[in-house]
């Protein structure tokens, strides 16, 4: 008698993430391209918010639970301030937007399924964390961003789903025009889907080993990423090209598609420690592309703390065969200090 191995496939998992991360998209698109001063605020930390992060947290969340009903949901947003009586006109035009979308979605069943999100939950188990819109900041100035999605189990994520709207579809081919979504499950590899949802092909990182010809990228906003080191750590590795700066994770997918094969991710503030949801979705395209994703000492990125990455500082993917030449550079930035 043959003994049969069961392999979970995740492919439940990865389709309906697809699809909620699809309509977060849609409503994020419309969002962006009739942005106005109303749409944005600010949250108690100063940065920045808009109706579209908040949606898109109620569309994906409320899309998710309807297939998984037991499982832990860690996002970005929280209702809280759209609760609040003085914010009664903002949190009318949430619902307005979303029920664009999702006409079924009433308003008590957008702001539980926001606050759903802003739960705790046993992060060495299954859940899901969610960055309803990643790089708010690049989105305000019409530019680059990305909605992030990812499973993670026991520390590590199993599936990811990252929606960027204003990325080419297939960089070879500028005409098929601008939106996609990047997929990953853990062990399949990734691909590239239409923002519809529909598959168009996998992709795998750029198999550049010289550290001269690589291009690398990081972020636009200076406050969240020390452009002065990376810059260092480029100069140390020959690269004169000069970075592509883009917001969000975006980055990852332009590493995991080969379009840059490094993306340095320093802090210009040491003891800052990244949020799960910037990174988890990104780093399970990058690995799934043949690529590597680790912190600047190396080590790989536990999400199984809590809401941040407290056992890691700073953020590096690289193609997989640059990795450790970076991590050398890095080294010998800080000796440099
Ligand atoms: N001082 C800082 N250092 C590093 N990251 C920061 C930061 N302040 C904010 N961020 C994070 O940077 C993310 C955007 O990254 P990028 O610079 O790659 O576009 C933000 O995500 P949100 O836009 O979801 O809030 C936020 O979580
Ligand atoms: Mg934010
Ligand atoms: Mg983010
Ligand atoms: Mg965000």
């Amino acid at each position: 008698m043959s003994t049969q191995r069961f392999t979970y496939t995740y492919a439940h998992e990865r389709q309906v993430a697809i699809e909620a991360v699809v309509k977060a998209c849609r409503l994020c698109r419309a969002i962006q391209s009739n942005l106005t001063a109303e749409h944005k605020i600010s949250k108690a930390d100063t940065s920045p918010v808009t109706v579209a992060d908040f949606g898109s947290q109620a569309l994906i969340v409320s899309h998710l639970l309807r297939a998984f009903l037991q499982d832990a949901i860690v996002g970005e947003e929280s209702a809280t301030l759209l609760r609040q009586p003085e914010q009664a006109s903002l949190k009318a035009h949430v619902v307005n937007l979303v029920n664009r979308i999702d006409p079924h979605l009433n308003e008590t069943e957008m702001l539980d399924a926001i606050d759903y999100g802003a739960q705790t939950c046993d992060f060495t188990q299954r859940y899901w964390t969610l960055d309803p819109i990643d790089g708010t900041k690049g989105f305000l100035r019409g530019d680059q961003y990305a909605v992030a999605l990812a499973l993670i189990e026991h520390g590590e994520p199993v599936v990811g789903v990252l929606g960027c709207p204003n990325l080419l579809l297939n960089p070879a081919q500028p005409e098929q025009g601008q939106g996609c979504l990047l997929t990953a499950v853990k062990g399949q590899g990734a691909a590239i889907y239409t923002l519809e949802g529909t598959r168009t092909h996998s992709i795998s990182v750029a198999p550049v080993s010289e550290p001269s010809q690589a291009r690398f990228c990081d972020s636009v906003e200076a406050a969240h990423a020390s452009h002065a080191e990376h810059a260092k750590i480029a100069e140390l590795l020959g690269i004169t090209t000069p970075s592509y700066r883009i917001d969000s994770q975006c980055k990852y997918a332009i590493v995991a598609r080969g379009e840059a094969s490094i993306y340095l991710r320093i802090s210009p503030t040491p003891n800052y420690r990244s949020w799960i949801w910037d990174h988890a979705a990104g780093t399970i395209v990058v690995q799934e592309a043949g690529g590597k994703v680790t912190d600047m000492d190396g080590y790989p990125l536990d999400f199984s703390l809590g809401r941040k990455l407290f056992k890691n500082s700073g953020v590096i993917a690289t193609n997989g065969l640059l990795h450790e030449i970076v991590l050398g550079a890095i080294r010998q930035m800080i000796k440099r200090r």
